[in-house]
């Protein structure tokens, strides 16, 4: 029911058992029809509509008003239980799609209302991912701490210093930081002396870069850092109004993008799934990563993704395959999860490709 496409049997088998890494993926556009309808029924008071959080197949909207979604998402979450519920469902929907890997990224919140503190919402999704792993889920889950872009420097810093504190405590499960919100508000040289600070204590970086049209200046910045990886990237062409060096830029230091197909359709970014800058970057060689961004708004999964981007640009099952196992190599977490994971997909190699194998003989 949630998602857009109708996939024939075998095709879908196919996605959905083909292991899969999720590395950009927002905690609270990640939220399920099944976990909001649970959600509005405990705070009838909101009023809150199927219409109102979610953006159905063949529907687009414009960015800001995909922001405007989040915030009425952000009402209907904003106590601890409501965290704990979501990024456990999350992250159980994420597992039950077939994702091996997960980067769940989140903005820390303050909610005065219910007593909700920037550490608890750390907290509890940290509780949520620990107890997910205690349920032995077949999925390894991490986690970034996100800087809205709209609250400014020193909420980013102020950000950066709870991210560095979790970094240590943890256990490994806070990796690195994201930079998001709303591209058109702000400008990123202001949090250049956070982002900066981030990288040098070991966060890893992955910064939402040219979502939208005319950042030249803004991206070329940031390049500096520069970032572990980039979301979007998709004003980095020159054709689109990027340019040659923003491109060289991002080639020379092999920064791996995270490219969310349905994400930049329906938010208008990207007029068609065939003009997706995926295409660019993929025949080049670079290292892409196909991602939800934000499954719930877009309705969406990730096997929908790699399905979307096979049948878009003519991908055999052995390419999706490579593409998959590449995203490996893309993870913040250290070369020992990288080496499982490695060894997982080998595992799972010729059971999965099997009806492949069966087509060409
Ligand atoms: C569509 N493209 C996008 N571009 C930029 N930022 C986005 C985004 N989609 C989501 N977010 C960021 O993620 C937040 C919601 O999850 P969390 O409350 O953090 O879990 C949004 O408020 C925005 O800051
Ligand atoms: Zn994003």
């Amino acid at each position: 029911v949630a998602l857009d496409l109708e996939m024939d049997g075998e095709e879908s088998v196919f996605y959905r058992q083909l292991p899969k890494v999720e590395l950009h993926a927002h905690l609270n556009g990640s939220v399920s029809f099944q976990t909001i309808e649970k959600l509005s029924k405990q705070k009838p008071h909101l009023n809150i509509e199927r219409s109102m959080t979610a953006i159905g197949k063949g529907q687009r909207r414009t960015l800001d008003e995909c922001f405007q979604v989040f915030k009425i998402i952000h009402q209907l979450v904003d106590a601890e239980e409501d965290i704990l519920m979501v990024a456990k469902d999350v992250i159980t929907e994420f597992a039950a799609d077939g994702v091996k890997y997960l980067e769940l990224r989140s903005t820390p919140r303050e909610e005065k209302t219910t007593g909700l503190t920037k550490k608890r919402y750390i907290e509890t999704v940290l509780n949520a991912i620990q107890q997910c792993k205690n349920e032995e889920l077949d999925i390894d889950v991490r986690f970034l701490v996100a800087i809205d872009r709209r609250n400014g420097a020193e909420v980013a810093m102020e950000t950066v210093k709870l991210a560095e504190e979790f970094m240590l405590s943890s256990d490994g499960l806070v990796v690195g930081l994201d930079l998001s919100g709303d591209p058109t508000v702000g400008h990123g040289r202001d949090l250049l002396p956070a982002l900066r600070r981030a990288k040098n204590s070991g966060l890893k970086l992955s910064l939402h870069l040219s979502e939208v049209p005319s950042q030249l200046e803004e991206t070329d910045l940031l390049l500096e850092l520069p970032p572990d990886r980039i979301g979007h990237g998709t004003f980095l062409l020159p054709e689109v109004g990027g340019s040659k060096s923003l491109v060289d830029k991002v080639v020379k230091n092999h920064i791996p993008l995270e490219l969310c197909l349905t994400s930049n359709v329906k938010g208008q970014t990207v007029p068609a799934y065939s003009n997706h800058h995926f295409k660019y970057w993929y025949q080049l060689g670079h290292p892409c990563v196909i991602c939800t961004d934000d499954k719930g708004v877009f309705c969406t999964d990730l096997s929908q993704e790699y399905q979307l981007a096979a049948s878009t640009f003519g991908l055999s099952r052995e390419a999706v395959w490579t593409l998959s196992q590449q995203a490996i190599d893309c993870i913040f977490a250290q070369d020992g999860v990288k080496q499982q994971l490695r060894h997982k997909w080998a595992g799972m190699k010729s059971q999965v490709l099997k009806f492949t194998q069966c087509h060409y003989t």
